[in-house]
């Protein structure tokens, strides 16, 4: 027993029990049983026994046979069932994506388009027949040769899958954009494809939002305003071209700094204040501010910063413009001095004396001090003209000019009205008689040789004084009248000297 033990263990370790052996050895224990049997109890009971053997072999075939059959008849309902809930699955998430899914028979060109491919495009499911053709119809022309180019590459095999973006036109004419998106799934033993499938997304919000990006990108970059972005702690996150151009500044000198590096210094603190309390106020700010350039130059610009809030209100960006307007407001200082001054000698014109007189008037009288108006037309001065032309003429006018207001005090005013009349206005004065030196002064200046072309111009002055105030009230314009007729008194008595309003 132990030997046999030990046999079959060797059996067992050197891997005998082949099917030849085994049926070997049960054909050997069969015999030997049979012939026991035979000898023991004769041919009946062995034929019995062989019976019975016979019945119990194929009653346990036939139940081995049912078990095996049960088993794989579960294992196929099992696939079944893991096949629909993976498809359930896929369908759910394709479906529910809101992806429209497709399904090519290459070989044939018919295609599986599924309800929401079709809805997508506002179509009800009868309307798109199952044909490639229904597609390339629907693809916007101007889209259509690079889609097909993908699909073309990827149907080669030169790509590994098929992406492609294009127009699709919809049931009432208007276009949607599609990202489309597939590969082949089936291959011929040559390579050949049969089998395609891929999906359909609406990208139409998305390309709508990059289209405005790149607007907004293409204005901040091309914009001739200067763009400066900051953090809402006032920090710069991004500026433009035109700020580098305007500033002198370029986009990495600034990233990250504050603004301030700019402040020329010309605006007080209150200035600065006032800026960030409207812009936490109103979420906005308009206005002119001195900046300084890298170089050093100080320049004005008009500036516009907006506050961006989050949904929630909390300021995330400042986003402020600005423009270099120091030619723009050079040119309107220009107008503004052109509008007020003379141009011929740079002094005030009738408009501007107009304004500081009227000023001059108002504040005398609350001083309880007098001013003096002197009208100033030169004498024989038509002669110069016509004796030595009207550039000599031109630079007696400008050099009398410049004398007489240097006869006069710093404060004071010297006006020309136009031709050779000119007004002074001598202001703080106590009473009449302190105007007369600087009459006398002004006759002098007036009456001084001025040399041109080689020759000697000399003119003299007549004046006539009004003053203000006066018992009556009188506005700036009667003052210039009286002065004016002064005037004319101090010509007809012989010129070259000064006359005042209401004395013969
Ligand atoms: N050169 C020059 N002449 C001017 C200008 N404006 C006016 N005139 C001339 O100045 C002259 C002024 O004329 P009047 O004041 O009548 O001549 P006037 O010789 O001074 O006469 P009286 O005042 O009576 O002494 C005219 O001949 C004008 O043509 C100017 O801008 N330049």
């Amino acid at each position: 027993m132990g030997r046999w033990h030990l046999t079959m263990k060797h059996a067992i370790h050197w891997n005998l029990w082949s099917p030849f052996i085994r049926n070997a050895l049960l054909m050997a224990g069969l015999i030997s049983a049979g012939l026991a049997v035979w000898s023991h109890y004769g041919w009946m009971a062995l034929g019995g026994l062989a019976a019975l053997a016979l019945i119990v072999w194929q009653g346990t075939r036939l139940f081995m046979t049912r078990r095996r059959l049960t088993e794989q008849y579960r294992l196929v309902l099992l696939q079944k069932k893991r096949l629909r809930e993976s498809e359930f699955r896929w369908k759910f998430a394709i479906e529910g994506s809101g992806d429209g899914l497709w399904d090519w028979n290459v070989a044939d060109g018919s295609v599986y388009f599924s309800a929401q491919y079709k809805q997508m495009l506002g179509l009800t499911v009868d309307e798109m027949d199952q044909r490639l053709q229904e597609w390339e119809t629907r693809v916007h022309p101007d889209d259509k040769a690079g889609s097909l180019m993908a699909l073309q590459s990827h149907l080669d095999g030169q790509s590994p899958v098929y992406a492609a973006q294009y127009r699709m036109r919809c049931k009432d004419g208007s276009y949607k954009w599609i990202l489309d998106r597939g590969m082949v799934v089936s291959r011929s033993d040559a390579g050949k494809p049969l089998r395609m499938i891929g999906i359909h997304t609406d990208i139409t919000v998305h390309k709508q939002a990059e289209e405005k990006l790149q607007l907004a990108a293409s204005v901040f970059t091309h914009a001739l305003e200067g763009i400066m972005i900051t953090d809402a702690q006032g920090l710069i996150i991004d500026v433009n071209q035109s700020f580098s151009r305007i500033t002198g500044y370029e986009r990495d000198e600034v990233l990250g700094r504050n603004p301030h590096l700019l402040s020329s210094g010309r605006q007080s603190q209150a200035f600065y204040a006032a800026m960030w309390r409207d812009l936490q106020e109103e979420g906005c700010w308009y206005g002119e501010v001195w900046n300084r350039r890298k170089s050093g130059e100080v320049y004005a610009h008009l500036q516009n910063i907006s506050a961006v809030r989050d949904a929630q209100g909390q300021t995330r960006q400042y986003v402020s413009l600005f423009s270099d307007n120091t030619a723009l407001k050079a040119h309107q200082q220009q107008l503004q001095h052109l509008a007020h001054f003379d141009a011929l000698t740079d002094l005030p014109n009738r408009l501007l004396l107009a304004d500081r007189l009227h000023q001059g008037m108002v504040q005398v009288q609350r001083r309880g001090q007098m001013l003096a108006l002197a009208f100033v037309d030169l004498d024989g001065f038509k002669l110069i003209n016509d004796s030595h032309g009207h550039e000599a003429g031109d630079h007696l006018l400008m050099t009398v000019a410049t004398r007489m207001k240097q006869a006069l005090r710093e404060g004071d005013t010297l006006a020309r009205l136009g031709g050779d009349e000119f007004v002074a206005v001598m202001f703080d004065l106590a009473d009449e008689a302190a105007c007369k030196p600087m009459l006398h002064r002004l006759l002098a200046a007036i009456a001084q040789p001025a040399q041109f072309g080689g020759h000697t111009l000399q003119v003299s002055g007549s004046l006539g004084v009004t003053f203000y105030p006066q018992v009556q009230e009188l506005d700036a314009d009667q003052l210039l009248r009286q002065a004016d007729q002064a005037m004319y008194q101090a010509k007809l008595a012989g010129k070259n000297r000064y006359r005042f309003f209401g004395v013969e």
